[in-house]
């Protein structure tokens, strides 16, 4: 099979790079046809020439997605300078001299335009999330359980399920910004851990950040919202999310195991 290989250094963290490497705007462009704004494991792509992929990987390692003739892999890879974006590319060639002429003249020369412009996308995306506004949220666990909370309003996101949270006001700190949320939709305090899985872009200058959290007082009331809900990994797949905590899943079923 032959394998294609670029790599680029980008000046952002791994979950900021994660995340922004979800956006399906970066691949919307060649012609991809996806089914939401943001890649989720599992989700089908159809390419040009109708060459069809499934998402294998969505989380703070990287992405890929693979079909019968081609796979498609971004590693990260943190280091002190930023964050290694590793491409890979490999696909199954015609046989014989033509497919050798083939892949030399038309399949590398493809990917590699492909690669480079889908970097500079990634690089810009990077610089925009660098500049949004942070919507904290917090995994709650408790006897092996996630707290969810159910939406209310808008009318085209009531009834779906979403992490305890909010904006972070200027100049506050997210970990605060978690604990004055938990105060205020639920009732309790929290103390804030480390974040889970990736920075999801939720608009064009707007993030979902997740952290670990523990209850150290009170007992969760659904106060601005229609329920709260302690799930166990195992139920975690089949609840309707809002669109960004769908794309957690995976970190938040790790957070559960
Ligand atoms: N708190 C929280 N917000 C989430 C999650 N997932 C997700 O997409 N969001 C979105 C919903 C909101 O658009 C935004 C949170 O904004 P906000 O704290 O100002 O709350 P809001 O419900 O009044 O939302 P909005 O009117 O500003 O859109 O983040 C999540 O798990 N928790």
């Amino acid at each position: 099979m032959p394998e294609l290989r670029a790599s680029a250094l980008v000046d952002a963290p791994v979950a900021a790079v994660a995340g922004a490497l979800l956006d399906t705007s970066l691949i919307t462009g060649f012609g991809v046809r996806v089914p939401g704004s943001l890649l989720c494991l599992g989700d089908a792509l159809v390419g040009p020439f109708g060459v069809r992929l499934t998402v294998t990987r969505a989380d703070l390692s990287g992405v890929s997605a693979a079909g019968d003739f081609l796979e498609l892999h971004t590693d990260l890879v943190a280091t002190g300078a930023g964050t290694m974006v590793v491409d890979r590319v490999s696909w199954t060639s015609v046989r014989g001299v033509v497919g050798r002429f083939a892949d030399v003249t038309v399949g590398r020369g493809m990917a590699l335009r492909v690669l480079e412009k889908r970097s500079a996308l990634l690089a810009r995306r990077c610089e925009e999330l660098r500049a949004a506004r942070v919507v904290v949220g917090a995994a709650i666990v408790r006897d092996g359980r996630l707290l969810a909370q159910q939406r209310s309003y808008p009318e085209s996101h009531a009834g779906q399920w979403e992490l305890p949270g909010g904006r972070v006001e200027p100049g506050e700190k997210p970990s605060d910004a978690l604990v004055r949320e938990c105060v205020e939709e639920l009732g309790v305090t929290v103390v804030a851990g480390e974040q889970i899985g990736p920075d999801v872009p939720l608009k064009k200058d707007l993030v979902l950040r997740i952290f670990a959290a523990e209850l150290a007082d009170g007992e969760p009331e659904a106060l601005e919202h229609n329920a709260v809900r302690w799930l166990t990994a195992g139920e975690l797949a089949g609840v309707d999310w809002l669109p960004a905590d769908r794309v957690l899943v995976p970190a938040l079923q790790d957070l559960l195991n």
